[in-house]
């Protein structure tokens, strides 16, 4: 029985079931690969105004606990798979997937060929789409036709230019204390670290509350004073939402930062925003990354990680050797593309060489995901401790 049905912006339909909540939702479809992880994926804030497709069939087999989520609500704007667990089986399960996205609302639908519909996302790229079900999809107990809805899906914003990430940010700032071997909260951290929340995961300040890090969390709309009243060792811009190339705010305040040679480190939304500041393009790449096994190699070590990615811009820097950063004449100095996607050579990591600055595109925090990217917040911890952020001639 077809009682819900996706529209893609070009026109192509896939019929199939409610999954999740009855009505409708519009926004950017896009894959994810992973076999595991869907609770993390669904409370990832980069997913805000994202429909997410799984490839992989089976989707909700272990339920939804208490303890996976990436915040406090699930982010995604609609949700696509082809074949729900019908019960769900782990000790930590407290709700069926079903329960929980239809309790939050979230539209869905599943039983529909994800293989397809991926394989035209991959040649098409991605685009805008549409779920319909129940009064969305009937009118007088008609099936509206599909050009009714088609308009409705081209009705809706784009991703390019969306500047998102203050729709995700927390309004307060709040602390992640650090924490001694033994889980227990340390009197004297190791480190202070000023995040800026442009949609930040959960894990990303507990993996640096793990290392003795004591981590000032900060809206989107921080401003240079508000950092530095946190006394900052280091400063952490995070992953989030929408097109690194509408952040106006937030690369001027990144460059606020560079200019005190307070050390940095960004992850994702984050990389492109320091590329941004440095004075770098960014650009839309044609359907993304977004899964948890993408060979990345460290150029520096030669070493190739396995990664979580979720992203569908790229920085737009030079592969090979060093480059002057454009911005402002050169004022930065030089940088190197420190990481790189073997899939298809984008950009993954940038390391400023004459700044104490550096970035990655893709999840050291590894929710969900393999960790054999964890060495990241070791960097950033021994790029904090080694030099004194008030030295104006310390660069790393
Ligand atoms: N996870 C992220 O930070 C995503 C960054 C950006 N919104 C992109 O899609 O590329």
């Amino acid at each position: 029985m077809t009682d819900a049905v996706l529209v893609l912006e070009d026109g192509r339909t896939f019929a199939g079931r409610v999954y999740g909540a009855t009505g409708r939702t519009l926004g950017e479809i896009v894959f994810n690969t992973g076999m595991t992880g869907y609770q993390e994926t669904l409370t990832d804030p980069s997913y805000h105004r994202q429909i997410v497709v799984m490839t992989a069939p089976h989707i909700g087999n272990t339920g939804v606990n208490d303890e996976d989520p990436e915040s406090d609500r699930i982010w995604v704007a609609g949700y696509v798979v082809r074949d729900p667990a019908r019960r769900s089986s782990s000790w930590r399960a407290r709700r069926t997937l079903d329960e929980e996205l239809a309790a939050q609302g979230i539209v869905g639908i599943s039983g529909i060929d994800t293989r397809a519909l991926t394989r035209h996302l991959r040649e098409r790229g991605v685009m805008r789409a549409g779920i319909f079900s129940g009064d969305a999809l009937l009118a007088d107990g008609e099936r509206r036709p599909d050009d009714e809805l088609l308009d409705e899906v081209l009705a809706a914003p784009a991703m390019a230019g969306a500047d998102l990430a203050g729709e995700v940010s927390t309004d307060e700032a709040y602390v992640v204390e650090a924490l001694g071997p033994d889980g227990q909260p340390l009197a004297e951290p190791v480190a202070t670290v000023a995040a800026v929340d442009l949609g930040i995961k959960a894990m990303t300040p507990q993996r640096l509350a793990e290392r003795g890090v004591r981590v000032h969390v900060l809206p989107a709309t921080a401003t240079i004073d508000d950092v530095l009243a946190t006394s900052p060792d280091g400063v952490f811009f995070s992953n989030g939402p929408g097109d690194p190339s509408a952040a106006t705010h937030e690369v001027d305040l990144l460059r606020d930062v560079l200019d005190r040679r307070i050390p940095f480190f960004g992850i994702c939304y984050g990389n492109q925003l320091l590329g941004r500041a440095l004075g770098y393009g960014t650009y839309k790449l044609g359907y993304g990354h977004r899964g948890v096994n993408q060979p990345v190699m460290d150029r520096l070590t030669g070493k190739v990680e396995i990664t979580a990615h979720n992203h569908g811009f790229a920085v737009d820097a030079p592969l090979d050797g060093e480059s002057t950063a454009p911005h402002d004449g050169g004022r930065y100095g030089r940088v190197v593309v420190s990481h790189v996607d073997l899939n298809d050579d984008v950009v993954e990591g940038l390391r400023a060489l004459d700044l104490p600055a550096f970035s990655v595109q893709y999840h050291p925090e590894a929710a969900a995901g393999p960790h054999d990217a964890a060495y990241l917040f070791d960097r950033f911890v021994e790029l904090m401790t080694a030099q004194n952020p008030n030295d104006e001639k310390g660069a790393a």
